[in-house]
């Protein structure tokens, strides 16, 4: 039988880390998704308006009924929050629940839009009575009312949100966690002074100083900014200046929360310290290695959600640095804060203006919202360029007016085809159409030619970028179409497996070959036949395509997947402004993969909505937490 808390177990998990969808596993994973007519009652027109899935309902009912609850008002509430993991909350406000449910939960979701106009929608849905549903929720035997509430029921109310009790008690875990964190490290201040100044001695890098300095002294320490600010220079530098503090011999642990990107980490981080310019802080702090949170708390075969590094068996370290934070989800991030040994340090670094964990959970910028302190963010962007930094500053300001404005001025950095409608025209895509095509030719002439350097140069030279992977406006579509353009320059599909010149996507992480899930590569000729190249120019490695993992064809990809890397030129095709996808973070994320010019495809209307509509994460993390 099933644990009605859904909690401390395994199985059956409502979701777990390191599984997106793992919302619609175990107890669901014998009813197919999308199937309305199997649910009646008071859920019924929630499923026929996409609202809930019959999956969310069926998890609701089944917990419901072994809690013996059989009210159908609990079992809509239970279905909403199970609904609300899915896209990305760690609970549901109930008051609010009629208004903000009405965005479809994930990208399935809205690639096959409800038929009607959503904000009609929650209107004729059957919403109980608030007071009485209320009611119903506290009296509940699968409802815990209140943080005092019974610890064996698998929902819990309080403070006007629902929660499925095991993210609840996570978010107590990291509150907790957080707040026993605040009180300061003594340290030897003209000591931590000297090496600030070592470490960063120009007058401008006052920020970065601020950041080691926060890191010396606290225990936990946030540090955020945009791509290209020296987060990744300032951990390099905390680590030597650390070393210098408190060392030498601290146990340093760099992690992010995936395998590309701890790989990237390791790879700049390393790079910074062999530029330290003064010959002790290299000695101190040698090489590092880092990997992925996962692995770092040391993953148990067969359990997503345990670790053999927890409260009871703390890592060893002494400092922990977890970068890319904004992808981490709220379990990872109570499961890592737990397991660090309470005297130690914490650094969490990341961008939280960029999209979120594809899990539930918005940690990064919840912390960022309520920390009295420690929180360092730095602003200056060292790769960008003017034009690009405003652009971004402005998207994530939420100035739409400046936006628009500074795409209308356009220029050699940002050129924005402005669309008469929501598909753009043949004549709509014709510099994007251009810009595919002479990439294309560059990747594939190249690759033909066995010039490695050349075809990963082409490869990272331009990337469209789409909010959907459906859709008019979606991955698949366009995948299609810019794949037609470059079949076209380089004379026709090849129906060779391998073709010199295709770009590739890996699919999934792979230690034998130390590729990610999220890198890509390009196939490439070579004396011995094709490989597969990845890397960069003059860093690159060739990998056998009979040793490669799972990957596909990438000639278009998501905003989504696009996080972590960067390319010289990006073009964002924009859906119809009505799209919930179309969020702020969204687009801040994409015109933040661009290093030097920008393209953004889509009407006035898209990118207002886009400015001004926030991913909206329900959670009780964000209030404002106090040392005391
Ligand atoms: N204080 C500084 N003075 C001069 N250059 C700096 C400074 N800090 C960082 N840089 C340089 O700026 C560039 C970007 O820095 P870095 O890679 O650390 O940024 P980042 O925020 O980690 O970027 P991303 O998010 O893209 O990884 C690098 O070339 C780095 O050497």
């Amino acid at each position: 039988m099933s644990d009605p808390t859904l909690g401390a177990g395994d199985a059956p998990a409502a979701t777990s880390i390191g599984q997106p969808t793992g919302v619609l596993a175990g107890p669901s994973a014998d009813v197919p998704a999308d199937v309305p007519w199997r649910v009646d009652g008071l859920l019924a027109p929630f499923v026929a308006a996409r609202v809930l899935t019959s999956a969310d309902v069926h998890v609701a009912r089944r917990v419901a009924r072994l809690c013996g609850e059989d009210d159908e008002r609990v079992v809509l509430a239970g279905a909403l929050t199970v609904r609300a993991l899915r896209a990305g909350s760690v609970c549901v406000e109930l008051a609010t629940a009629p208004s903000t449910v009405v965005e479809p939960a994930d990208d399935e979701a809205v690639d096959e839009p409800a038929t009607g106009p959503t904000d009609q929608l929650a209107q004729v849905l059957p919403w109980p009575e608030p007071t009485a549903w209320v009611r119903a929720l506290r009296a509940s035997p699968a409802v815990a009312d209140g943080p005092d509430g019974p610890p064996d029921r698998p929902l819990r109310w309080t403070g006007g949100l629902l929660y499925l009790d095991r993210y609840w008690r996570d978010e107590v875990s990291v509150r907790a966690q957080v707040t026993d964190r605040l009180t300061p490290v003594p340290v030897d201040e003209a000591r931590l002074e000297a090496a600030v100044h070592r470490l960063f001695p120009h007058e401008d890098d006052e920020r970065q100083r601020a950041a080691v300095r926060a890191a010396a002294t606290s225990r936990l320490t946030v540090l955020t900014g945009g791509p290209g600010t020296g987060k990744t220079t300032t951990i390099a530098r905390l680590v030597a200046a650390l070393q210098d503090v408190d060392g030498p011999g601290l146990r340093v642990a760099l992690a992010a929360p995936t395998g590309k990107a701890a790989a990237r980490l390791q790879e700049s981080v390393n790079d910074e310290l062999r530029a330290l310019v003064h010959d002790e802080d290299r000695q101190r702090t040698g090489e590092l290695r880092s990997s992925t949170v996962h692995r770092l708390l040391g993953n148990r075969p067969g359990s997503t959600t345990r670790f053999r590094h927890d409260a009871r068996q703390r890592l060893p370290h002494d400092v922990v640095v977890v970068d890319e934070c904004s992808m981490m989800s709220l379990p990872l991030m109570a499961r890592l804060l737990e397991a660090v040994r309470p005297g130690s340090r914490v650094v969490l670094v990341g961008d939280p203006h960029q999209l979120a964990s594809v899990e539930a959970g918005a940690v990064l910028g919840d912390l960022v919202a309520s920390l009295p302190r420690g929180v360092v963010e730095l602003t200056r962007e060292h790769r960008f360029g003017a034009e690009l930094a405003g652009l971004a500053h402005a998207i994530r300001a939420g100035n739409a007016d400046r936006a628009v404005a500074l795409l209308r001025a356009g220029g050699d950095v940002i050129e924005w085809v402005e669309t008469a409608g929501d598909v753009p025209t043949a004549r709509e895509v014709a510099t994007l159409e251009a810009d595919v095509r002479s990439t294309g030719r560059a990747l594939v002439t190249a690759a033909r030619a066995g010039d490695v350097d050349g075809a990963l140069e082409a490869l990272g030279a331009h990337r469209l970028l789409l909010a959907h992977r459906r859709g008019p406006a979606g991955v698949a579509h366009w995948s299609t179409v810019a794949e037609d353009w470059v079949a076209q320059e380089t004379g026709g599909r090849s129906s060779a497996p391998f073709p010199p010149g295709r770009p590739l996507l890996v699919t999934s992480n792979d230690r034998a070959t130390g590729l990610y899930n999220g890198d890509t590569g390009v196939v490439v000729a070579t004396p011995d036949g094709v490989a597969v190249a990845f890397g960069a120019r003059g860093a690159s490695r060739l990998v056998a395509t009979h040793r490669l993992p799972p990957a596909q064809s990438v000639h278009a990809m998501t905003v989504h997947r696009g996080q972590g890397s960067q390319f010289a030129r990006v073009s964002v095709l924009l859906p119809a402004a009505t799209s919930p996808l179309l969020t702020r973070e969204l687009l801040y994320t994409a015109v933040t993969r661009a290093r030097q010019q920008i393209r953004v495809i889509g009407t006035e209307a898209a990118v207002r909505a886009a400015v001004l509509r926030r991913v909206q994460r329900a959670s009780g993390l964000g209030r404002p937490l106090t040392s005391d």
